[in-house]
């Protein structure tokens, strides 16, 4: 088998309001350890190799800083990504709603009517704060034809499993290897 043949390269974009988790996602994923204190980000990237399903991938992982309903999606976030991950926290219907608000912005930029995307509650270990109940978020992604799983950073529950869940729905859509994904839209650089 040629390298290009094994090893798979797939871009994911991790979206969401502020503070919901989305580096403390990113960070147990990647180096298996959860940080307490909060320090907003404005972008990273890491990548890690990961084997799914009898291949092995090449993730990169584009942490963003949080989102609102009046930040402009930014270009990098949408050309070249594979698949998404947009994250709520359980413990915050209004970050809940802002999944919709992202949502419809990446699919306003691509200019297409489905992408790969994983929506995730987040902070699940914070059960006596829940504001949006489990059957609110997997609605919320049939609606999206993507997939839903909730998750904690703080105790490693499903963190590689929305990695996984979001090479499973690359794959679905993709499943001719290292295309570069579409986008409709033309962009002046
Ligand atoms: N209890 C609990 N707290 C969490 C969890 N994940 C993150 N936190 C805490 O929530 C706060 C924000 O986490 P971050 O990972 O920085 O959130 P973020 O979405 O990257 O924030 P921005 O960079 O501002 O967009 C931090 O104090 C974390 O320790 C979790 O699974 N459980």
């Amino acid at each position: 088998m040629a390298p290009a043949e094994k090893l798979k390269k797939r871009k994911i974009a991790v979206l969401g309001s502020r503070s919901v988790g989305k580096s403390s996602l990113v960070i147990q994923f990647i180096n298996n350890e959860f940080v307490e204190s909060y320090y907003p980000t404005i972008e990273a990237t890491f990548t890690k190799s990961v084997k799914y399903k009898g291949a092995e991938y090449d993730c990169e992982v584009i942490d963003t800083a949080g989102q609102d309903e009046f930040s402009i999606l930014n270009s990098k976030h949408a050309i070249g990504i594979h698949g998404y991950v947009l994250v709520y926290s359980v413990t915050s219907k209004a970050s809940f709603d802002m999944i919709q608000i992202v949502y419809d912005k990446i699919i306003a930029f691509c200019g297409v009517t489905d992408i790969p995307c994983v929506v995730v509650g987040s902070k699940v270990d914070l059960e006596s704060s829940r504001q949006v109940t489990p059957r609110d978020g997997e609605k919320l992604a049939q609606e999206m034809n993507a997939a839903w799983v909730e998750t904690s950073a703080k105790t490693n529950f499903n963190v590689t499993k929305v990695f996984e869940l979001c090479l499973a729905e690359i794959e679905k859509r993709a499943p001719r290897t290292g295309e570069v994904p579409q986008t409709n839209r033309c962009v002046v650089m």
